[in-house]
């Protein structure tokens, strides 16, 4: 758990846990709440007025959809999804009502919230606060809501919302109704995250995590990936190399093609960073 108020100092000895949860964040309850109802409002749109979003086209403006990834999907998928790119650009529906200014106030103050987390993680790992954000054009960067509505399943054995994956962000923030479903591997066994009120589920390294559903109720998630400018490529820190005396074990690569990796059927049960490793000879 992050205690924003301890974010600096509480940091360096919690990076070891799988993922984190913050707390104290500044971002009232009342708008993670509206931020959900907005979109289970949207979810809920008839068929016809949601046409217009079904789009394949990985960074267009809005999106919405069934499924994770429509190509290569091998399982039953249980999920619809709406991926509103939220920064550096705004973009907004009209519909339902209401969507358009929660999701305003709602993404400035999750980008805060992501911005304060990015310069914690460069102070706990030794570096200028600003060194990461100034590094990936973190001005220009992109942030998406992308929120999962999972109807209960008559059958949740038989079914998945989200297949294993890693996130593409430098910062996925994300936020639940009441209904739990996050699960992460560890120790080679999945481990269902719980989330407290008004907390956000955060993460920062690429764990390994899917979605479950169930039979009782309609879940929701919204997941606010936060990422480099698309142009920027992110390549291992050539000051922290040196000072461990290492050579890079990963090649760079710009987010743009990152996340069209993310999105192939190459990333399919795959993590992402796999792919991005230097192979030893
Ligand atoms: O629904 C969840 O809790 C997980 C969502 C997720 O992993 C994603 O949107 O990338
Ligand atoms: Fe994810």
């Amino acid at each position: 758990m992050i205690d924003f108020a301890l974010l600096t100092s509480a940091y360096p000895d919690q990076r070891a846990q799988m993922i984190q949860k913050v707390i104290n964040h500044g971002v009232p309850e009342s708008l993670m709440e509206a931020m959900v109802d907005a979109c289970q409002r949207f979810f809920e749109l008839p068929e016809e007025e949601k046409k217009e979003f079904q789009t394949r086209n990985l960074l267009d403006p809005i999106k919405c959809g069934t499924s994770f990834n429509v190509a290569i999907d091998k399982v039953r998928l249980w999920r619809d999804h709406l991926k509103v790119i939220a920064h550096p650009e705004f973009n907004s529906l009209y519909t339902p009502a209401g969507y358009g200014e929660v999701s305003l106030e709602f993404s400035k103050r999750t980008r805060a919230v992501a911005t304060e987390i990015l310069s914690g993680i460069s102070e706990s790992l030794g570096l200028e606060a600003d060194y990461i954000a100034k590094a990936m054009n973190w001005d220009r960067g992109l942030q998406i809501l992308a929120a999962n509505y999972y109807p209960a399943c008559p059958q949740p054995d038989l079914a998945i919302g989200i297949p294993p994956h890693t996130d593409h962000g430098l910062v996925t923030l994300l936020i639940q109704n009441d209904m739990c479903g996050l699960e992460v591997k560890h120790n080679d066994k999945w481990v269902l995250v719980n989330s407290a009120p008004g907390s956000f589920i955060v993460n920062y390294k690429s764990i390994w995590h899917r979605a479950t559903v169930n039979n009782t109720a309609t879940r929701i998630s919204i997941a606010i990936p936060h990422g480099p400018a698309l142009d920027t490529p992110t390549l291992p820190i050539p000051e922290l190399l040196e000072k461990e005396g290492e050579t890079a074990k990963y090649i760079g690569m710009t987010y743009e093609k990152f996340m069209e990796l993310q999105a192939s059927p190459a990333a399919y049960m795959v993590p992402c960073l796999d792919h991005l490793r230097v192979k030893d000879n």
